[in-house]
């Protein structure tokens, strides 16, 4: 049973789509980029596949289910941007979050929650900044915490949105290997990235989406000059050294 299935995706804000037509099965085990320009609807496909917003017509299922029955399966990572860090709470509530799947809304995080929680923190080398407020943390460290909330969860299926953006060269190595390890443990990861330069690096399948899905599949045979070209229509420079660079302006 695939992870993830969209089927015939259309999503629309103000009756003028964003996403027209959808289609594709994520095979389990791997990690996979959604890349494309600005505007070509990479949060609104996790957010529409994550029931956060309304569809206008189409399917999906986690895992052959509906998302709300398969909630407990599913880690986000939603775009730094898009978060209140003024909220006053701890970076181990954030993370503590991360669990009330498991623990249920109306009960305490109990003592191995914590020690859980902990846990995930130490693995994204933050356990330094267990007790510090959230606001009073760097965006590097913020996206660490937030990736030890998806971390807590303890997902099958993952979907991040552009953990990379705004990080320093350590924190990006230290994202990528935690999602090489959740790879390890036969966990599926879905990233929105957006630099090209490291696709090929970084990912085993890639989406690439424009309003349409332009071409899905492993990186090898997809991530082609040919599709970049569909994808981003004219607005890539193309370098001697083969590689690309995007005009997003
Ligand atoms: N809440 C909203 N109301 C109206 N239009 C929206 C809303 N959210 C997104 N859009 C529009 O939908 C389109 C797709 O947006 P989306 O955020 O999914 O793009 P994206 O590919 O993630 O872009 P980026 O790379 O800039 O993050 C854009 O044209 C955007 O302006």
């Amino acid at each position: 049973m695939y992870p993830v299935t969209v089927e015939n995706l259309t999503v629309a804000y103000h009756r003028k789509p964003v996403l027209q037509e959808v289609g594709f099965e994520v095979p389990e085990g791997k990690l996979i980029g959604i890349i494309g320009p600005n505007g070509a609807g990479k949060s609104t496909l996790i957010k529409a596949v994550l029931g956060l917003i309304p569809v206008a017509s189409g399917e999906v299922e986690i895992y052959g289910d509906h998302y709300k029955k398969q909630r407990k399966r599913v880690g986000y990572v939603p775009q730094r941007g898009s978060v209140d860090w003024d909220f006053p709470t701890n970076a181990l509530d954030v993370v503590l979050m991360g669990r009330y799947g498991h623990i249920g809304w109306l009960k305490r995080p109990g003592k191995k929650d914590t020690e859980f929680a902990r846990g995930c923190l130490e693995k994204v080398g933050m356990l330094d900044f267990a007790d510090r407020q959230i606001s009073q943390l760097s965006g590097g460290q913020q996206q660490r915490v937030f990736l030890a909330r998806a971390l807590a969860q303890d997902a099958d299926v993952y979907f991040m949105d552009e953990p990379f953006v705004g990080v320093d060269a350590a924190t990006e190595k230290a994202i990528i290997s935690l999602l090489n390890e959740l790879k390890a443990r036969q966990k599926t990861v879905l990233v929105v990235h957006h630099d090209l330069q490291t696709v090929e690096e970084y990912f085993d399948w890639v989406l690439l989406l424009n309003l349409r899905k332009i071409a899905f599949g492993p990186t090898s045979e997809v991530f082609t000059m040919d599709n970049l070209q569909k994808t981003y229509g004219g607005r890539l420079t193309f370098l001697q050294n083969q590689s690309v660079l995007v005009d997003e302006t």
